[in-house]
This record gives C-alpha cells, sequence and structure tokens, in this order.
C-alpha cells in the first residue's frame, strides 16, 4: 500500500509521477495533554502506523482544528475508522474514554518520501531489480557506478537505466553532488591508474575532500588513484608499522598508506610518479601536519627503491617531540629544584632517523611484482655488518600487492604467488622458511575471477647481498 505507484517504461525520471494518496484511519485526541500517553499506548498495542522516516503524530485534517493545535495519530492500515471490529482493546478503550474519536485519513506520500531502492524498483524491470546497483563507491561528493560490469544478457542493459540512477543517486544522498560511471576499467591503459569516466548527473567537478584514518586528502579524482574500498587494507598495514620505524611507501598515491603513518610518527619516504598524487602527496602532508615524518617524491618505483635506500643510509635527520607538560612536571619545574635543562629534557623526546627501511610498500597490483628485482643486491656486501648479528637491525620487510585468481582457499593463488615472487628474486621464497616470515594475505575481491594479494615477507640476505 505504501509502495511508490510503477512505471517501467520511465526513462526520464519524472518526479511529479512518483505521489500517491492512501486513505487510512487516524485518532484524533481531543486534549493536546493526552497525546503522549494516547501514543505509548497505541505503540504498544502496535496499531500506530510504524513506517520509517513518516511521523505518526500529524495536525487534525481538519483545517479548523488544526489551526487549534488539534493532533491525529496514524494508524495501521488494517484498522477502519467506521468498523469498531478493527479495532483493538487498546483503541476501543481510548475511544469509550473520550480520549481520541477515529476517523478517515488521506495519507499523501510523495517522490520525496521514497528510497532510491524504491524509485529504481518501481522503474526498473521486475526480474532485475536485485541488479540495481547498491554499491557504488563515493569519494567525497561524488558517486561512482561501474554499470558495465552488471550487464546480463536476455536483459534490459543497465545502461539504459544509468541517467535516472544517478538522478535518483543525488536527490537521495545529500552528499552526493557528482555521479559518474567508469567507461573503462582501472588502469587497462593507464600506469597511474585513474580511468575514463562520463558524468552522469551533477557538475563535472571531482576536486573532491576525503578522509581516513582521521586524515584529510584533497586531490582530483579524475587524475589520481583513490579507492575507498582499500581503507581496512591501509588501516591493516599502517596498524604494523612502529613509530620511529623507517618505511618507503614506493607508490604512495596522495598517501593513504604515508600520511596515517606519518601521524604515528613513522618516517615515511613516499613517492609516486604520476604528477598529480606527488601534488596530492604534498598538500595531504601540510593539511595533516606531517611534515616532519612523511618526505614526497616523484620518480619512478624501480629506481625509487635503491635511491632512497642508498639516501636514507647517508641521510642524519631527527625530530625532537615536544611533550605536554604534565601538572606534576610543571610543579617541578616551578620549584626551583631542578635546573631549566632537565625540565627541558622531561619535556620533549628525540627521534632519530633510522639508517635502513624496516618496510617497502609496493601498491600497484597490477604490476609491483615487476619491481622485485629491484632488491637484488640492494646492499653491498661489505654492508653486512649493518644488519643482524652484527646489529639489532634486520633486513627489511617487503610488502607487495598484486592479483591472482579466486578460490576457496586460496591454496593454488599463493603457490601462484609464491612462485612467482621466486622467479623475480631467482631465490626460493616459501613459508617453509621461517626466516622469511612469508605472509600472503587476502585483500579483496576485485572482479568475478580475480583476487587481489598483499604478500609479505623479509627480504633473503641472499638476495639484499647478491653481488650484480
Ligand atoms: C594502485 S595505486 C596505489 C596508491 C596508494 N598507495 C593507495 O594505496 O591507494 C598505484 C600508484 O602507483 C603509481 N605508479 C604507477 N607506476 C609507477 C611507477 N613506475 N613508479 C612509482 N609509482 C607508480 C600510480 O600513479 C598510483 O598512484
Amino acid at each position: 500500500m505504501f509502495r511508490p505507484p510503477v512505471n517501467r517504461a520511465m526513462r526520464i525520471l519524472d518526479r511529479s509521477f512518483f505521489q500517491k494518496i492512501c486513505p487510512i484511519s487516524a485518532a484524533r485526541v481531543h486534549s493536546p495533554t493526552d497525546i503522549s500517553h494516547c501514543k505509548r499506548s497505541l505503540e504498544r498495542s502496535k496499531d500506530i502506523l510504524a513506517l520509517p522516516r513518516l511521523l505518526t503524530v500529524v495536525p487534525d485534517p481538519t483545517p479548523d482544528f488544526a489551526k487549534t493545535g488539534k493532533k491525529c495519530l496514524l494508524l495501521q492500515p488494517e484498522i477502519k475508522y467506521d468498523d469498531p471490529s478493527s479495532w483493538s482493546a487498546t483503541l476501543r478503550e481510548l475511544e469509550s474514554d473520550g480520549k481520541v474519536t477515529l476517523i478517515p485519513y488521506d495519507l499523501h506520500l510523495k517522490y520525496d518520501y521514497w528510497t532510491y531502492d524504491d524509485i529504481m524498483s518501481a522503474i526498473m524491470p521486475e526480474d532485475q531489480i536485485e541488479d540495481i546497483p547498491q554499491g557504488f563507491s563515493m569519494v567525497g561528493h561524488v558517486a561512482h557506478l561501474n554499470l558495465r560490469e552488471l550487464g546480463h544478457s536476455g536483459k534490459t542493459p543497465l545502461a539504459e537505466y544509468k541517467q535516472i540512477m544517478a538522478d535518483v543517486l543525488v536527490d537521495k544522498n545529500p552528499k552526493i553532488t557528482t555521479v559518474i560511471n567508469k567507461i573503462q576499467d582501472v588502469g587497462t591503459e593507464n600506469p597511474f591508474r585513474t580511468f575514463q569516466y562520463e558524468v552522469l548527473a551533477g557538475k563535472d567537478d571531482l576536486n573532491v575532500e576525503v578522509k581516513e584514518e582521521d586524515c584529510t586528502f584533497h586531490f582530483d579524482f579524475a587524475k589520481v588513484y583513490w579507492n575507498p574500498r582499500l581503507h581496512t587494507e591501509h588501516a591493516r598495514m599502517v596498524s604494523s608499522l612502529k613509530r620511529g620505524e623507517a618505511v618507503c611507501d614506493v607508490m604512495a598515491g596522495v598517501g593513504p598508506f604515508a600520511i596515517p603513518a606519518g601521524k604515528k610518527e613513522v618516517f615515511i619516504w613516499a613517492n609516486d610518479l604520476n604528477p598529480d598524487s606527488f601534488a596530492g602527496l604534498k598538500d595531504a602532508i601540510t593539511r595533516n601536519k606531517v611534515h616532519r615524518f612523511v618526505r614526497p617524491f616523484c620518480e619512478d618505483g624501480h629506481t625509487f627503491i635503491r635511491d632512497a635506500t642508498t639516501s636514507l643510509l647517508n641521510d642524519s635527520y631527527t625530530v625532537t617531540i615536544s611533550k605536554s607538560i604534565t601538572s606534576r612536571q610543571r610543579r617541578a619545574s616551578n620549584s626551583g629544584n631542578r635546573s631549566d635543562k632537565l625540565v627541558q629534557d622531561a619535556q620533549s623526546e628525540v627521534l632519530v632517523q633510522p639508517k635502513i627501511f624496516s618496510h617497502y610498500i609496493m601498491n600497484l597490483p597490477a604490476s609491483a611484482l615487476s619491481f622485485l628485482p629491484a632488491f637484488i643486491g640492494l646492499y653491498t656486501p661489505s654492508q653486512r655488518t649493518l644488519f643482524h648479528p652484527h646489529s639489532s637491525t634486520r633486513l627489511p620487510m617487503v610488502h607487495v600487492y598484486c592479483f591472482s585468481t579466486k578460490s576457496e582457499d586460496n591454496v593454488a593463488e599463493k603457490k601462484d604467488i609464491r612462485s612467482r615472487i621466486s622467479g623475480l628474486l631467482k631465490c626460493e621464497i616459501d613459508e617453509a622458511d621461517e626466516k622469511l616470515e612469508l605472509c600472503i594475505h587476502d585483500v579483496r575481491d576485485v572482479a568475478p575471477k580475480k583476487r587481489m594479494f598483499c604478500a609479505s615477507f623479509r627480504l633473503p640476505e641472499e638476495v639484499a647481498f647478491r653481488e650484480v
């Protein structure tokens, strides 16, 4: 009864079509002081009309009564004002006590009332209602659909409804002001992982602001890569990094790993070959005030891995962290018992940037594995003394993202990834070797037969110090 009217021929959104009058009954409450009591009683007896987003206490439909502030309570459609046999015991009692009178009520529902799903279900073919895209991603004010993926043979192409979908999405989501549709797979032709798109609704303005892990990013979504579905993966990786470590983010984008890690006071050298990503990264560093921990670079990742490793070895850099002074410390400083120097020491901490990266992150799943040969001979044999057992420093962890197929248990996929890594490093990378700490993490499904993984392993000595 409360569903919108149906028009499966509609291809251009006609908002005025979606309106309807539902004849129901209402309980006119005679005294304003009885409204709360009557409402509670009728809620308990389940007589009240409980529809989402609909007020149940409404002005009396008779204008003269409404002027005096009289209210009505909307009732379930089974209850008929002129048929007491349809009334519950509670309703009868309220009526016989003279607190309410049942009256007819025309409930007007309009386009604004119904949801995106309600409206699209009234337009799309019945056997395609389950295909209505729910999983659009939102990047700032932009909603992006990927309708091409969702076509089914023998059914009306979803593309026929894309304009209506976009208009309804904008109407129903105050945060969405632009709707785009991808017209080409991400990254198939573009190393920067940007995509071709068409604007379906709103302005062609993809300058967005997004928040992730309490950090703010501003960028042109048409020019840089950003995927809200990687949020969990970004958080997982950042949570594994320790304060004071040095980390090399080889394909950093605008910094979804780097900026939150910088906030954790990890020394991050963040690189991206795309000048627009680099600009977005620099903006995020300033905006999130992490300039002391995050250094931006715009280089090719292959050379960056080696150049950054050498530069870090030769870089002496410290960050002094001022600690907030506790009232106890303040009393100590005022007591004159300590020298200024001692108080100063109690208020600040010096973090020394390490000479060795603890982690390399490479999130470019289509080709990051091909960057692995850059780790062969990353250090000279004479630099072995920098590492365990000559020092407490361990060789770095490499986190490389890649795609593989999809299966229930990922067994074949993990084997495939291990063998690709082993081939590229010319060194057996296997779970059996505990020193490698190999872990292949299932990140997310990206297509019906494609899954994204993150392979993490400690760089083997024979790779790191191999003479080339
Ligand atoms: C999948 S995105 C990942 C970005 C970011 N790390 C994230 O998690 O959202 C891959 C990034 O690699 C960058 N890229 C592509 N080729 C590169 C290369 N040869 N060297 C460095 N960065 C590269 C792209 O510009 C893009 O920003």
